[in-house]
Parts: structure tokens; sequence; C-alpha cells
């Protein structure tokens, strides 16, 4: 299964705001549609983000070959259809820079966004899983934030890529997927993808994480990140912080899982990253709300950060 591809001239996209109840395919055909699906949250997760931003200026390139305004008016609208996670924008760039070559070459690059993704987290899912065997031992219980599988990539996943390998292994002893508010990333599809691997796992509300972790029912939390800042400070989905300070506090070890193309080592800290701010209809429609989607969590919490091609020991002073 893919979440994202590109399929006979358009963006197939499994709609991630349709599960768990409906397994249903988008085809997007034009940039509007694919900003609509994006910001809609149909297409979510950051490495899937960077591929929808690629494949979203294959797509502008097609209509607009011959209009270099139009086309960067479109190159800027992808990159900026949402603010936080960093795939978004460099996905979009990365296809861009082909764009003088023409829309089969901008494809081509796109399709090479998604492959690396695809290989990044096959990469993940094995370094994380030797780090976690070393970290915890035998049979650990993860706590794990958000969506970060097969959905929030192309296939596998980051953080719950790991989960998947350490289940492959035999090394898991279960998994507490937080329901991650207002938009239930956990509760609807982190529990749809357990579900579909065979893995036992329950579901927490998120504020019931850091005492869950205070009881000594989780050995380790393990989710994945939209932004690693070049001082280590990781932006993550809201409630990611409570979690890390939960897991600090219980003296268990915080792990990121991330591709490569989520480090960003332009941005020196967090307090430099635009936070999404998805406004309050999601959250109540009693009162007004204040809906940051994202939230920052300080490296010095982090115990370490797992890439594709690395283990940052952020506990250890090594740095992305
Ligand atoms: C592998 S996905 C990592 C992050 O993108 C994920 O944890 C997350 O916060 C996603 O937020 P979302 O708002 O659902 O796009």
């Amino acid at each position: 299964m893919r979440t994202i591809d590109w399929v006979n001239g358009a963006v197939e996209i499994i709609d991630q705001t349709a599960l768990p109840n409906e397994e249903r395919v988008l085809r997007l055909h034009t940039v509007g549609e694919l900003i609509a699906a994006i910001q809609s949250l149909a297409v979510r997760g950051a490495p899937a983000l960077g591929v929808a931003g690629a494949f979203g200026v294959a797509l502008a390139a097609r209509v607009h070959s011959d209009d270099p305004a139009a086309l960067s008016v479109a190159v800027r609208k992808i990159e900026s259809a949402r603010p936080t996670a960093v795939n978004l924008a460099r996905g979009a760039r990365r296809a861009a820079a082909l764009l003088p070559h023409g829309p089969e070459a901008v494809l081509a690059e796109a399709c090479r966004v998604r492959d690396e993704e695809i290989e990044a987290s096959a990469a993940m899912a094995r370094l994380g899983a030797d780090l976690v065997a070393e970290l915890c031992g035998n049979r650990p219980r993860l706590l794990t934030h958000c969506n970060t599988g097969g959905l929030a990539a192309v296939t596998i996943g980051t953080a719950l890529g790991v989960v998947g390998e350490l289940h492959q292994r035999g090394l898991l002893a279960g998994v507490i997927a937080s329901e991650t508010r207002p938009l239930l990333q956990g509760a609807r599809l982190t529990s749809w993808e357990l579900t579909r691997w065979g893995i036992e796992h329950r579901v927490a509300v998120d504020s019931a994480g850091p005492f869950l972790m205070a009881r000594g029912e989780v050995d380790a939390v393990i989710l994945g990140a939209d932004r690693i800042c070049a001082n280590g400070d990781v932006i993550n989905k809201i409630g990611t912080y409570a979690h890390a300070l939960g897991a600090r506090r219980a003296g268990i070890p915080f792990l990121v899982v991330a591709p490569e193309s989520t480090v960003d080592v332009g941005t020196p800290s967090g307090a430099q990253v635009e936070i999404e701010d998805r406004g309050s209809a999601e959250v109540t429609a009693w009162s007004e709300a204040v809906n940051p989607a994202f939230d920052i969590t300080p490296y010095d919490l982090v115990t370490a950060i797992v890439t594709d091609r690395r283990v940052i020991r952020v506990d250890r002073g090594e740095r992305p």
C-alpha cells in the first residue's frame, strides 16, 4: 500500500479524513485539489507532505509549462500550504529546481523524492529497532503519539515503522497509541495501522500518557517529527512536549524517528519555526479556542534522534 503515488497522470492518495471508517482513494488532478487535500489532512505526516509537495509541482508543470509566472505562483502556494513540516517546501523546491528541464524531468525528480522516502523508512525501521533493543532490552512497552506509520510516509513510516520492525523481530510487548486531539491521528490512524499489522495496542487519551509512564507502564516513548532544528529541538504534533516531560520524569528514553529530509540545520532552534494554528473550529463549537497543531520539544529532553543514516545521541551532546 502506498499512501501517495503518481498514477496515470494524477496524484493518488488514501483519504486520511475518511479512515478508519472508509478506505477511500482520491485522485487529485490539479494543484488546487492537492492543496485542499494537504490542508484538510487528507494527506498528512511530514514525509508524505514532502512527496505531495513534489508531485504538486509535477502537476503544475504539466498545466503551466509555458507560463513561468503562473508556475512560480503555483510553487509558492504548494510550499506554503502548511507551514511547519519542513518536508513540504523541501519536496516542492526539489521538484521546482527541475522546471527548466520540462514536465517529465520534474515528475522524475518527484518520483525520486517518493522513492527516497520509501528507502528512508526501511533504514529507520532497522536503525530504530536496534536502538530500542539496546536501550530497553527485550519486549519493551512503547508509547507513540500522532500517526507516524505508512500513512504519514509512503510505506512503512518512521516511529511506527520501528514498532513494526520490533514486532517482526518478536521483540515487542505492546503499544499505547495516544489519541492525538483534536483530529485523532492516533485513535483513528495509528490504531488502524497497528490492527492491520496485528500488533497488540491500546489507545490512551493524550493527558494519560505522562501518568502511565509514572506508573511504570511504558518503557520508552517513540514518535516522529515535522522538523528537527540544528540544536536538536523537535517540532512535532501538539502533545509531544508533554510526553517528553513525562518521559524525563519517569526516567525512560524519549526517541524521535525522522528521515534526514526532516532535519533542518538551517533553522537554529524551535523558536524560529512557524507553528501551524488550525483555528478553533476543529476544537470546539461552544467557545473560542486556541489550536496550535504542533509543539517544540527542547533538545535536552530528547534521548536520541534516529534518521535513515544515523543515530544522534542528543543525551551525549551530539547534535544534528
Ligand atoms: C512520520 S510523520 C511525523 C510527523 O509528521 C507526525 O508526528 C505529525 O505530527 C503529523 O502531523 P499532522 O498534522 O497529522 O500532519
